[in-house]
């Protein structure tokens, strides 16, 4: 199976998608015997709830995922037990805090009104051609920046300046998903020998490194000269004091790195994938926008729809609670658009013994588990023959409320107790972005190439998303 794997290599996400669906969602890939590798791919729910709730005791982080993701050091991804449990108690007392998502929204207009809309003003005054995708990865990698580090590097400034960190994030979640599909052998030998996608490692890993110390240094530096801390936080209320707290607690570790990895990719992405399926979708533009206009008039008091204006949209979109129970058509097809393109295409586990799963497959210590986020949004036998549609309406109960689907089947953000600790600020930051731009611009693709997933850890669109947007009247 070794060369069918290598040569599908760039279409994986695919690839699997066909198999899992002619193997009743579970399978087992081997490969020559010299390699020892035994991958059991599956999308079966009952598994996915097996391993990573009811028996996730016997399935800790591995040294194996340690080893591919070494760049990450000892921070919340690569770690098990008492040192994950810290990580964990740290980043959930912060991302879980009310008062958090009212600063983090504060932050993200920040961002709208001082870098987004000037350069998409530009854009559409110019009627330039813009990559999304890569103006959604600034934008995501200043907003988070600016909440973990409290530090703006400005990547989404009028004149895009060409940052090696954001290209070093890159080509390390390429890597990794290099490090998952070969024998580990090959490409410890690459490492060794400094080629390959190796070398590109080693590169991206010196760069993040520079990025990371260099920033700790100086905001070690700052807090020499302010002798306390709290004088160096920016703004004011709860929210920002407790990041600060949090934020230079872990500044000590790799944690930065990991909360870069875990937020800037992500949610850059998650939202270019939106994006284009608003594009593909224009009916399910109009229902979001009339969902807004609805909810603005209900909520500011508008006589009718034409009193509404930019800034009620932004007023809307500035009070989390609204952005969280009141947008119900805006989170479906938040939801849905994650269905089909999760940031996260792929997550592994390895056995620390042996186990039998709900489909009846015995695993062991010699194998690694593999579930494809990809694959199971796309599984007819889980949701319908119109699975490959892009129907927010699937979210929505006849009541009006958003369906309940369980995590182990939606699986964007993992599911059990190693899931994902920033998917609400994820959510708030795709909403509050999505509305500044759908209620000022109109964007129509300019596309010159089919829009394909890339194979990294991160579904990153193969040759970006090339738009033109106008500013409305
Ligand atoms: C749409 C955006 C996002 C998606 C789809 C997403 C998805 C995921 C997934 C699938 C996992 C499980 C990974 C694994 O088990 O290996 C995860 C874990 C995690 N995510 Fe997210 N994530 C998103 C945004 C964010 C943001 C914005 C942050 C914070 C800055 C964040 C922080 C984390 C952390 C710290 C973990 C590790 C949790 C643990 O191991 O206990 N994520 N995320």
């Amino acid at each position: 199976m070794l060369p069918a794997l290598l040569k599908n290599h760039h279409r994986i996400h695919d690839c699997a998608v066909e198999v899992l669906e002619k193997t009743q969602l579970t399978f087992l890939v081997t490969g020559p015997w010299f390699t020892n590798m035994k991958l059991l791919v599956t999308v079966d729910p009952a598994n996915v709830h097996h391993i990573l709730s009811k028996n996730v005791g016997n399935y800790p982080r591995g040294s194996k995922f340690k080893e591919i993701c070494e760049v990450l050091g000892d921070g919340i991804f690569t770690t098990n037990s008492e040192m994950w449990q810290y990580h964990r108690r740290m980043a959930q007392s912060v991302f879980g805090h009310p008062e958090f998502h009212q600063a983090l929204v504060e932050k993200v207009w920040e961002k709208v009104e001082s870098g987004l809309i000037p350069f998409l003003d530009r854009a559409s005054e110019q009627r330039l051609e813009i990559d999304l995708q890569d103006l959604f990865g600034r934008f995501s990698f200043d907003t988070i920046s600016t909440v973990v580090m409290n530090y703006d590097p400005g990547s989404l400034s009028i004149d895009l300046p060409n940052l090696p960190f954001l290209k070093a994030l890159h080509d390390f979640e390429e890597v990794i998903v290099y490090r998952h599909v070969v024998p580990t052998c090959v490409w410890k030998f690459q490492r060794w020998l400094g080629i390959g996608q190796e070398k590109k490692h080693r590169e991206a890993w010196k760069i993040i490194d520079d990025f990371v110390y260099g920033y700790i240094s100086k905001r070690q530096a700052e807090i020499r000269k302010n002798s306390q801390s709290k004088a160096c936080k920016v703004g004011n209320g709860l929210g920002v004091e407790l990041m600060t707290i949090y934020m230079d607690e872990v500044r000590k570790s790799a944690e930065i790195g990991s909360m870069f990895g875990a937020g800037r990719g992500t949610v850059g992405v998650a939202l270019v994938w939106f994006f284009y399926l608003l594009t593909k979708n224009p009916h399910v533009l109009s229902k979001i926008k009339e969902e807004l206009d609805t909810m603005i008039v209900q909520v500011q008091h508008c006589r009718t729809d034409d009193d509404i204006t930019w800034n009620q949209y932004k007023i809307l979109s500035r009070n989390f609670q609204d952005l969280k129970d009141k947008l119900i058509y805006l989170h479906a097809a938040v939801c849905e658009s994650l269905r089909l393109y999760p940031p996260v295409p792929f997550n592994t586990k390895v056995p620390m013994g042996p186990d039998t799963l709900p489909s009846g497959h015995k695993v062991d210590s010699s194998m690694q588990i593999i579930f494809s986020m990809y694959a199971m949004g796309r599984m007819k036998s889980l949701w319908g023959e119109d699975c490959y549609e892009f129907k927010p309406e699937r979210w929505i109960l006849e009541t009006g409320k958003i369906r309940y689907v369980p995590s182990h089947q939606f699986l964007a953000f993992s599911t059990g107790p190693r899931t994902c600790v920033g998917k609400n600020m994820a959510l708030t930051m795709m909403k509050a972005a999505t509305i500044a731009i759908i209620s000022r611009y109109h964007i129509e693709p300019v596309q010159a190439h089919p829009i394909v997933p890339n194979a990294s850890m991160i579904l990153h669109m193969k040759k970006g998303f090339k738009i033109k947007v106008a500013a409305y009247e």
